[in-house]
């Protein structure tokens, strides 16, 4: 007996599976933030926008008396970070961190005073961790769910115990946040048969929309607003809410009476919630512009024009079978990971450059350049030089970077490839994909996508899919081949010298989409990486690798170089990539083939 007292006191009971999808959930972080408008904030639990709150995050270490009251209709949490555990939580090295007291000066405490003040609605999304959930999310690997629109109905500041402060105890600032009732009944409170139907096959109508379309709830819970819950303080004038059962205090930390009862003493330490705090007070309106804004627009499958790389295509779909959030991560087509449902994307072949280059964009070189030399064209009958080569000498010999650039006629050849590339990707030959990420912060659960689309063909290239996704030369798409054979003969006629490359790695990037500093670092790979660019230009940076550099002076830039159509850039020498990172950010639509050797069988 002791032994069952022991656990029914330390381990929370199991919780119910879920009955149903809900109406929009993920399972990812990345998913959300690419998919829901409400919340785009990787890092953190505030989403703001304009100096106040579109999405608010609840998931694991919650504050003393953060609670989940009336069926989840009130919801009580500490806004704005800086507590113990979550300082704790974000320090992946374990070093300890002090929690401090939250200011209302804070940008989320600030941004969610903004909301209480505008009476504005927010989007409340929990995730599995989130204890007082009474259902188990995870029974249907939900990972993060939208609870849907609240206001918040009081805010107040109190003192919590730390045990990581001096003083221990940190001010915490307190939100309750009331549902909004135009929504209906929140859908975690309906029966299986409301809910939406999982991994149906059965061509159903949708149940999603019908969850969430909303109606005035006619079996409203609400009360008025009780008259006696806020008093002033005789020292500060600004009224408190009664908050606890136990007393009345002033509740504003700027306030030298701040914690205390109006007998002088201070809060007692063990404190409850007054009920009538506790009641949803009154009818939460939803302003008309918020009444059909919670589920995500869907995409544009066939926009005017045939425009389908706009930023506006790189966010995520919405599924309205099973309510599943998720990125786009191909090329072609939107499709539900969860329940399969999939959408074609329908766009025309796009000719170069697809945007010009800004005239923000500026060249920075500080590395010797050597001056440009001019290379013939044998092939293409043309008199007079096909285009030049500049060469940048990195120092100490760490190895050389050459820009080949070809004229106008000469890139016919990269127009045609150019061309073969978006139609070998939009019927499915090429699929373009982005692929997870090898590795990621702990702190982000579930899967993470890279920014851009890519394909891997010839020897297996580690840094972005892995191997089981690389297609061999002999069954890659004809697009492909022939971005490596032309990447051969432009080095040969600019440089004189025959390589063979065994491996390309082909990127696709969409409107702000673009390839994070990285080094090539594959096992077994050769001195020489040589890339060809097609459609829009972009800017190609290089810095050296952070252990290269001393400790007090800042990274910058070492070399900044501009890739336009047809422009082929090679990276010559090992030191390029054990020195030196690089990255790609494109102006816009554009692909680049890049081209290695990798000795076969590598590990
Ligand atoms: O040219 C590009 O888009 C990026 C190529 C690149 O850095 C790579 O494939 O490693």
């Amino acid at each position: 007996m002791p032994v069952l007292h022991l656990l029914s006191e330390t381990q929370p009971l199991p919780k119910p599976p879920l009955k149903a999808f809900p109406p929009i959930w993920a399972q990812s972080r990345q998913e959300v933030c690419e998919s829901f408008e409400w919340f785009r904030s990787y890092q953190g639990g505030v989403y703001q926008n304009n100096g106040s709150v579109k999405g608010y995050f609840l998931s694991a270490f919650s504050a003393q008396r953060d609670c989940f009251q009336c069926g989840g209709k009130i919801v009580i949490s500490h806004g704005g970070g800086k507590a113990d555990s979550i300082s704790s939580a974000q320090n992946v090295k374990g070093q300890a961190k002090t929690a401090v007291d939250q200011r209302a000066q804070d940008s989320s405490v600030q941004a969610l005073l903004e909301n209480y003040r505008k009476n504005q609605p927010l989007v409340l999304l929990i995730d599995d961790k989130y204890e007082p959930f009474p259902f188990d999310l995870s029974s249907r690997e939900v990972y993060m769910t939208v609870l849907g629109f609240y206001k918040i109905i009081h805010t107040w500041a109190e003192y919590q115990s730390s045990n990581s402060n001096t003083s221990g105890r940190v001010v915490r600032y307190k939100f309750a946040f009331q549902w909004c009732e135009d929504q209906g009944e929140p859908w975690w409170s309906k029966g299986p048969s409301d809910a939406i139907r999982s991994n149906s096959n059965n061509n159903q109508v949708s149940v999603v929309t019908s969850l969430l379309c909303l109606l005035p709830d006619v079996r409203s819970h609400s009360q008025p607003k009780p008259a006696n819950l806020y008093f002033p303080c005789a020292a500060c004038s600004e009224k408190s809410p009664r908050v606890y059962r136990q007393a009345w205090a002033c509740l504003n930390p700027a306030c030298s009476a701040f914690w205390t009862m109006p007998s002088g003493q201070s809060l007692p330490e063990n404190l409850d919630y007054n009920t009538e705090f506790l009641t949803v007070i009154d009818h939460r309106a939803l302003p008309l512009s918020y009444r059909d804004a919670l589920l995500p627009k869907t995409p544009v499958l066939a926009p005017h024009g045939g425009v389908t790389t706009s930023y506006a295509h790189t966010r995520g779909w919405h599924c309205r079978k099973c309510g599943r959030l998720s990125c786009r991560s191909a090329w072609e087509l939107y499709q539900c990971p969860n329940c399969k449902v999939c959408a074609s994307i329908l766009g025309r072949v796009r000719r170069p450059p697809c945007v010009d280059i800004p005239l923000a964009y500026s060249l920075h070189i500080a590395i010797q350049r050597l001056a440009p030399r001019f290379f013939a064209h044998s092939d293409i009958g043309m008199s007079g030089p096909a285009g030049r080569c500049q060469t940048f000498i990195l120092p100490d010999g760490k190895g050389k970077i050459h820009l080949i650039q070809t004229n106008r006629l000469a890139n016919l050849e990269a127009d045609q490839i150019f061309e073969a590339y978006q139609k070998q990707a939009s019927d499915g030959t090429l699929l373009l994909r982005r692929w997870p990420l090898r590795s990621v912060s702990l702190l982000l659960r579930g899967q993470f996508l890279t920014n851009y689309f890519s394909q891997n063909s010839g020897e297996t290239y580690h840094y972005v899919g892995g191997g089981a996704e690389t297609v061999p030369f002999v069954h890659a798409p004809s697009s492909i081949v022939q971005a490596r054979d032309l990447i051969q003969k432009r080095i040969h006629e600019a440089l004189g010298t025959q390589h063979k490359f065994n491996e390309v790695l082909s990127a696709a990037y969409m409107e702000q989409q673009k390839m994070a500093f990285h080094s090539d670092s594959e096992h077994g790979l050769g001195p020489v990486v040589a890339g060809l660019s097609m459609g829009s230009p972009a800017l190609m940076h290089f810095r050296l690798l952070s252990k290269y550099v001393p400790r007090n002076e800042q990274r910058a830039n070492a070399m900044t170089v501009v890739l336009r159509h047809g422009d082929v850039l090679v990276m010559e020498g090992a030191g390029v990539q054990d020195f030196y990172e690089h990255t790609v950010v494109p102006c816009n639509f554009r692909i680049a083939a890049t081209a290695r050797w990798i000795e076969p069988h590598h590990a």
